[in-house]
C-alpha cells in the first residue's frame, strides 16, 4: 500500500461559520495550521474562540464553511473520531479518570475508541497482558517526559491542578497525535506552573508537535506560539507572529486596548 504524505497544511479553516439562532459566534473565520507551527487563538470575551475551538475539536459541526485536517476533510466528523485521526485535546476542565492512578489515566489516552472499555482488570489474555505491558511502558516514558514519572502509582486526584494539566497533556500525547489542541492550558495555574507548563509546551515545540491553543494568558501564548489568531465579535482581525499582531491597530483598538503596553515586544 502507497501512503500519499500531504504536504500541504496540517489543518485548514476555511470559510467556517457558526450560528446560534441569531448570533453569529463565528464569522467566516479561515485559518491554517502548518506542520510543527504553533498556532495561538486569542480574543476578548465573547470573541469566539471556544466555539472556533469547538469546531475544529469536532464538538459541533459548524453553520457553513469547510474544516480539513492531514488533507482530509473532516468537517462533519463527530469528536470521536479525530483522535484516530491524529488529532487530540486537552480539556479545561482536566477530565481524568478519579479511583485510576496516574499512570492508568495516562493509559487511558492509547484507547481513544473504548476509552471506557479497556480497564487494567480486564486485560486477561496473554496478547492483553503484553498490550498492557506495552502500554504501561509508553505512558511512563510520557510521564517521564511531563514530569511526573515519581507520581505514576499514585491516584489522580492527589494531584495539584498544575501536575493534572500536565498529567493531561500526557494523556492527550498518549494516542501519538499530529496536532494537539491546548484549551486554556495555563487557566488556574500558579506563576511557577504556568512557567513549567511554557516549558513542557517549548519542548513539544522543539520535538515538532504542532498546536493550536486557546488561551487568556496573553503574555503565555505570545511566548509560547510562532503564530497567533485574534478574534472579535466572531470575526478574525489578524494572523501572525505576536510581533505582528501586538503592533497591529485594530488588535490594539479592539482587544487590547488599555494593555497595549503590556505585550509590545
Ligand atoms: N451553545 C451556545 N448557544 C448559544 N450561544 C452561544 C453558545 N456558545 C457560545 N455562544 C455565544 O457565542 C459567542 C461566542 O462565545 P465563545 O464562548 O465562543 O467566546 P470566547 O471567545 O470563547 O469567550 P470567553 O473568552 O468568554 O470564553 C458569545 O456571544 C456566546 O454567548
Amino acid at each position: 500500500m502507497t501512503v500519499e504524505r500531504n504536504s500541504g497544511p496540517l489543518l485548514r479553516l476555511e470559510n467556517v461559520v457558526q450560528k446560534f439562532g441569531g448570533l453569529v459566534a463565528v464569522n467566516n473565520v479561515s485559518f491554517e495550521i502548518r506542520k510543527g507551527e504553533v498556532k495561538g487563538l486569542i480574543g476578548p470575551n465573547g470573541a469566539g474562540k471556544s466555539t472556533t475551538f469547538d469546531l475544529v475539536t469536532g464538538v459541533r459541526p459548524p453553520t457553513s464553511g469547510e474544516i480539513h485536517f492531514n488533507g482530509i476533510r473532516v468537517t462533519r466528523q463527530p469528536a470521536h473520531t479525530r483522535s484516530p485521526m491524529g488529532m487530540a485535546r486537552t480539556f479545561q476542565i482536566v477530565r481524568l479518570f478519579r479511583g485510576l492512578s496516574v499512570l492508568e489515566n495516562v493509559q487511558m489516552g492509547m484507547h481513544p475508541a473504548f476509552p471506557d472499555g479497556l480497564l487494567p482488570s480486564i486485560l486477561r489474555s496473554a496478547e492483553r497482558r503484553r498490550q498492557e505491558a506495552e502500554s504501561r511502558k509508553r505512558a511512563m516514558k510520557l510521564l517521564d517526559f511531563v514530569g511526573l514519572a515519581d507520581r505514576a502509582g499514585e491516584r489522580i486526584e492527589t494531584l495539584t491542578l498544575g501536575q493534572l494539566r500536565l498529567v493531561d497533556i500526557a494523556r492527550a500525547l498518549a494516542s501519538g497525535p499530529d496536532l494537539l489542541m491546548l484549551d486554556e492550558p495555563a487557566a488556574g495555574l500558579n506563576d511557577a506552573e504556568t512557567r513549567n507548563l511554557a516549558e513542557m509546551l517549548a519542548l513539544l515545540k522543539k520535538r515538532g508537535m504542532s498546536m493550536l491553543l486557546v488561551e487568556h494568558d496573553i503574555d503565555f501564548i505570545m511566548s509560547a506560539c510562532d503564530t497567533v489568531v485574534v478574534m472579535d465579535h466572531g470575526t478574525k482581525i489578524a494572523d501572525g507572529t505576536p510581533a505582528e499582531v501586538s503592533r497591529n491597530r485594530e488588535v490594539i483598538a479592539a482587544y487590547i486596548g488599555r494593555r497595549a503596553a503590556d505585550v509590545t515586544v
